[in-house]
């Protein structure tokens, strides 16, 4: 059975990314540096907003990294891996980072249950979410960013300086920390609605 609307089909898709040794050893320790604890807040999420569900959907602690001149290298290394990510796998229609780059920090007993970045509101303009590991493997137990395909769970690599793309529709989490500190940088990349 062949009904074609005539458009051309190209595709590559792949539910998550990983790539290596973007980010230089030296290069992650000024990230890790601009964490300012008073500029931290906790982030908690509920999962129903009527207020009838008190489970949490997510504790940890966030801040921003402020998108001025002597963080332009960050935004600048994270922006041009989205953009050959997505000309090699998903040719989405974007527009950039229209939120600040988030730094997370994940302390014993936090984590981020199962959800999609995109949604209703603002976040339906997310297109790409990367994420950067920060943290060496053995800083931390627990805190895998694990992706559901189906039923299948697959966790990304731990490795510090992991960069890790996906779409911001693909489901998603970082399961509780058991011991120690995981921290990440996470960013979403903007986009026109779908078509
Ligand atoms: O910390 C991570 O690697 C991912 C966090 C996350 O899923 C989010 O902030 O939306
Ligand atoms: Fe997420």
């Amino acid at each position: 059975m062949n009904y074609s609307f005539g458009l051309p089909l190209k595709h590559n898709f792949a539910e998550q990314i990983y790539y290596n040794g973007l980010f230089l050893p030296h290069e992650i320790k000024m990230i890790l540096d601009l964490w300012k604890d008073d500029e931290t807040l906790k982030a908690t999420l509920s999962a129903g907003e009527s207020g009838e569900y008190v489970d949490e959907l997510r504790k940890s602690s966030v801040m921003f990294i402020k998108n001025e001149p002597q963080n332009k290298w960050v935004y600048d290394k994270m922006a041009g891996l989205a953009m050959k990510t997505n000309n090699e796998r998903y040719w989405f229609d974007l527009l950039g980072f229209e939120e600040e780059l988030q730094l997370t920090r994940y302390s014993e007993g936090d984590f981020f249950d199962w959800h999609m970045d995109f949604g209703a509101g603002d976040i339906s303009a997310r297109k790409l979410s990367i994420t950067v590991q920060l943290s060496d493997p053995d800083e931390y137990e627990g805190g895998d960013l694990q992706f559901m395909a189906n039923q299948k769970v697959i966790s990304a690599p731990r490795e510090k300086g992991t960069i890790i793309v996906f779409p911001s529709f693909v489901m998603h989490r970082v399961t509780p920390i058991t011991k120690g500190v995981r921290q990440s940088i996470v960013g979403w990349v903007w986009g026109p609605p779908y078509r």
